[in-house]
């Protein structure tokens, strides 16, 4: 579903932000992205989704070149960028019209999904309301949902569970479950070890621009016998 093929990005000089990252995720998985600030997983999640270019590499996703063909690409996943920037002067239900239109989201399935989405994540009140009045967390979710109309194979999300109250990072977990329970597939990045131990089938771990691992969670923690957060301290800390 998703391949990275030796993907580095340099933005000033030599320096890589990321350094010859290759992974790839399979149809049905969930995989968490972890590292420390400035690792380069939102250089990476933003190469994935064709919004800056690799230095060097290749990306695809459903077998499509995000370079080559980034309109076949880009309609098989979803983003949610880690800040919440969406367009204040409109009010919330348009916004989540507009982004159904992009993805061609028939009248029935988006005023079903809308509905539901905006219900769980207990938005559905402000959804007449502009933009420029919702909190962080009202923009966080109504970016999510936006993202969810168009029921994408794959969602890549940037620290999705920052800013959300517990009950809706709990209706997120549960979304990104079924979701991957219904064959599709997801790729987040987090700060949050606990998240990706509960969620993740497989765990990546970034260093310096550098992928230091990527397996089961189950299987890094055997490595050397310990916890997640040990093993993430150890491989991430300045030699
Ligand atoms: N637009 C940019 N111009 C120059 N350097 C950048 C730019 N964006 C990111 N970087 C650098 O690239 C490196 C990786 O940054 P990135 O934002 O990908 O890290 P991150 O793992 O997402 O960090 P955090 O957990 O703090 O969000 C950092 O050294 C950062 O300073």
């Amino acid at each position: 579903m998703l391949v990275l093929r030796d993907v580095s990005k340099s933005y000033v000089d030599t320096k890589k932000a990321v350094d010859s990252l290759s992974l790839e995720v399979k149809k049905g998985e969930i995989i968490g992205f972890i590292g420390p600030n400035g690792a380069g997983k939102t250089t990476t999640l933003k190469m994935m989704t064709g919004i800056i270019q690799p230095t060097k590499g290749s990306i695809k996703i459903a077998q499509e070149d995000i370079a080559d063909s980034p309109v076949e690409a880009k309609k098989n996943f979803a983003y949610v960028p880690d800040q919440p920037t969406v367009f204040d002067s409109i009010i919330g239900i348009d916004y989540l019209n507009f982004m159904a239109d992009m993805y061609d989201v028939s009248l029935q399935d988006r005023k079903n999904r809308i509905e539901t989405f905006t219900e769980a994540f207990q938005i559905d009140h402000a959804l007449t309301q502009k933009i420029h009045a919702y909190s962080h967390g009202m923009r966080q979710k109504l970016l999510i949902v936006g993202a969810l109309l168009s029921n994408p194979k794959l969602f890549i999300l940037d620290e999705p569970m920052v800013g959300l109250d517990p009950h809706s990072a709990k209706v997120l977990k549960d979304l990104m479950k079924e979701h991957c329970q219904k064959g599709g597939t997801v790729f987040f990045s987090s700060h949050g070890l606990d998240v990706v131990e509960d969620l993740c089938d497989r765990v990546a771990i970034i260093h310096k621009g550098k992928l230091m691992a990527c397996d089961k969670v189950e299987a890094i923690k055997k490595r050397r016998d310990t916890t997640l957060e040990e093993v993430f301290l150890e491989m991430t800390k300045d030699a």
